[in-house]
């Protein structure tokens, strides 16, 4: 889904919308149903302070209630005489109620902001989880990590100010339709005052505006090192490099703190500017009333009350819409991520693929990364169920090929197909759901062993018989036996608690439990030592035959029994047959194989 929204006041009406839908609309009836109790109980003081002054008794026609006399009026056509108890029930019943809606309002707009943070943050997992390799490869990872934790919860944020600042508009219009009712002097002069102030306001909201953009940028920048700073932990502390890379943080920390005090700055002249504003007004507002209209205190002291409410919800109002900014950042990073995911997104069809009867083919493939031509018109054969090995020197491409391969990559030019059909005209998630990938960077989950291996399975009694086939099939038997908690041992952050060899054995263990059709090996036992990679690379061996393989290695023992190997130089395949062709008809594989001395 993509989304859209105007810079204004209506653009972001329409954002909630579209997160939120109609629930919007009750929302704000709620809001307006509030402050018209509010309002309306209010007016009911008047007939109070006039009874004060007259012995006890409502009169029906007081001059004080100016255009609100229908709510007296309605009170006494219901039968019930006015006086100050019934005036005083009325009041109390009317606060009940405005309580009851309250509360009911207030329900909502929790229900409402978690719906809301829900719905954008799916948003986010659909738009991520459809994102394309290609387009996984543009985005910056703290990008991607700030967007959903913190940039997700100031949109959240903003929503909340913006609605607080619509509900305190809905009582800005309650008490200035009030103050219209009881004087229309007052509803004009409390509009000149609102306009006067709002033109000092809008300029401290175009700055904080600017800020905000900068934080949300600046807050990538930050999760951006602080991810590549737990991830190479390790390698920083050993090197003594972290207080050199936490220069970098503070640096980034420096820039925050600076723009934040900035922000706080305007914060401060928006809050001490509400309580003078206020009595400037009122004070003026009073003065031309009783010197140049000549209105008596009394004639105006209900509508005095409605507009002296009204301005300050004026105030609270351009206090919740300067939190509000604070917030809009959050709402332009959301949305450019989510869209710039949706614009990356991969199309991919329906249609099931089928089980390779033959042979998945590599036809004339050309591929390139920018302007780097990478892969240069390959042909490669994949029979169902042999094991092909790519050989070749670092940065050969070999990689690159395997990508091809599962999908995760599409060909400049030329075609992959499964016996004869191109691999795009299938669903290819589908097609990537019975392959194994195995990568040179063991993948390794901060749960339990059982959990790595059967990717989270019910631990039915027919998925533990297959865990510990495969357990056994990598080694890892007698590791699981040695740890406190067998099975349900936890291997840390990134398996930061096991050694390389047992993730690597960890990341095989789950390829084979996944009863994958192909299996992609890419440096697959490099971690290991030769005991350990001797007994996994015979377990391949025994496999050999019943999976589609993709071997790539630089141990060229490992690859002795492949039904055909590969080299490549340079992005092209120069050689290819079984490791006897290979050495009769490629020098270059004959000298790395005497290299290797195998
Ligand atoms: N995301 C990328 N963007 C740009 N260039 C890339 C990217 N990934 C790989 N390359 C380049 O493509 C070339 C082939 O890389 P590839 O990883 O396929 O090589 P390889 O043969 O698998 O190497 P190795 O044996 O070292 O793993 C290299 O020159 C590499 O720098």
């Amino acid at each position: 889904m993509l989304i859209e929204f105007k810079n204004n006041f209506r653009g972001y009406f329409t954002f909630y919308y579209k997160i939120i839908g109609n629930r919007i609309f009750a929302y704000l009836v709620l809001s307006i149903l509030v402050s018209l109790l509010d309002g309306i109980g209010l007016a009911m003081f008047m007939p109070l302070f006039s009874a004060m002054s007259k012995d006890d008794s409502v009169s029906a026609d007081d001059s004080t209630m100016g255009g609100l006399q229908f709510i007296t009026d309605g009170i006494q056509a219901l039968g019930i005489s006015l006086n100050i108890t019934t005036v005083l029930c009325v009041l109390g019943l009317l606060f009940t109620f405005k309580g009851v809606c309250k509360f009911i309002q207030l329900n909502f707009q929790v229900d409402l902001r978690y719906q809301f943070i829900r719905t954008v943050r799916t948003l986010l997992i659909e738009n991520l989880t459809k994102l394309s390799y290609p387009g996984f490869l543009k985005l910056e990872s703290g990008r991607v990590h700030n967007t959903l934790t913190s940039e997700v919860t100031k949109v959240f944020t903003s929503m909340n100010f913006y609605f607080l600042a619509l509900q305190n508009a809905v009582m800005l219009l309650t008490y200035i339709g009030l103050a219209f009712l009881a004087n229309a002097q007052f509803a004009i002069l409390v509009a000149i005052g609102g306009v006067l102030s709002n033109l000092l306001y809008k300029k401290i909201y175009t700055a904080t505006k600017q800020i905000s953009i900068k934080l949300s940028a600046n807050g990538v920048k930050f999760t951006s090192y602080m991810i590549q700073a737990i991830h190479n932990f390790k390698y920083l502390k050993s090197t003594n490099y972290f207080s050199r890379y936490s220069e970098k943080l503070k640096d980034v920390m420096h820039e925050n703190e600076v723009l934040n005090k900035r922000v706080g700055f305007y914060n401060a002249i928006s809050l001490s500017a509400k309580e003078p504003m206020i009595m400037i007004i009122v004070a003026g507002v009073i003065q031309i009333q009783i010197s140049v209209i000549g209105t008596s205190l009394g004639a105006i002291l209900l509508s005095l009350m409605f507009f002296y409410r009204a301005l300050n919800f004026l105030v609270i109002i351009q206090n919740n819409w300067q939190s509000f900014v604070q917030n809009t950042g959050g709402m332009m990073s959301v949305t450019s991520t989510l869209n710039d995911m949706y614009d990356m997104r991969e199309e991919i069809t329906d249609v099931p693929p089928p089980t390779i009867q033959r042979a998945l083919k590599i036809k004339d493939v050309d591929f390139s990364y920018g302007e780097t031509k990478i892969l240069d018109k390959i042909n490669l054969e994949m029979p169902r169920n042999q094991t092909i090995a790519l050989v070749g020197e670092s940065g050969s491409g070999k990689t690159t090929l395997a990508n091809l391969i599962s999908g995760l990559i599409s060909p400049d030019r030329g075609e992959i197909t499964i016996d004869q059909v191109p691999l795009n005209n299938y669903d290819l998630n589908a097609f990537r759901s019975r392959i194994g990938y195995i990568s040179q960077d063991a993948v390794v989950f901060n749960d339990s062993i059982y959990n790595n291996i059967t990717f989270w399975a019910e631990p039915s009694e027919e998925n533990k018989k297959r865990f510990w086939e495969v357990v056994e099939l990598t080694s890892l038997t007698s590791f699981i036996s040695t740890q406190p908690e067998k099975e349900q041992t936890r291997l840390g952050n990134n398996g930061i608690l096991i050694s390389g060899g047992q993730k690597q054995r960890i990341s095989i263990a789950r390829e084979l439990y996944k009863k994958a059709e192909i299996l992609i090996l890419d440096e697959a036992t490099s971690a290991l030592d030769s005991e350990t990679e001797k007994i996994i690379q015979e377990n391949i061996e025994k496999l050999h035959g019943t999976y589609t393989m993709v071997i790539i290695a630089h141990r060229l023992s490992t690859i002795k029994n492949a039904d055909i190997i590969y080299l490549l130089e340079k992005g092209k395949v120069t050689a290819s047959g079984s490791f006897d062709t290979m050495l009769e008809v490629s020098e270059r594989f004959k000298r790395m194989v005497n290299l290797q001395e195998i």
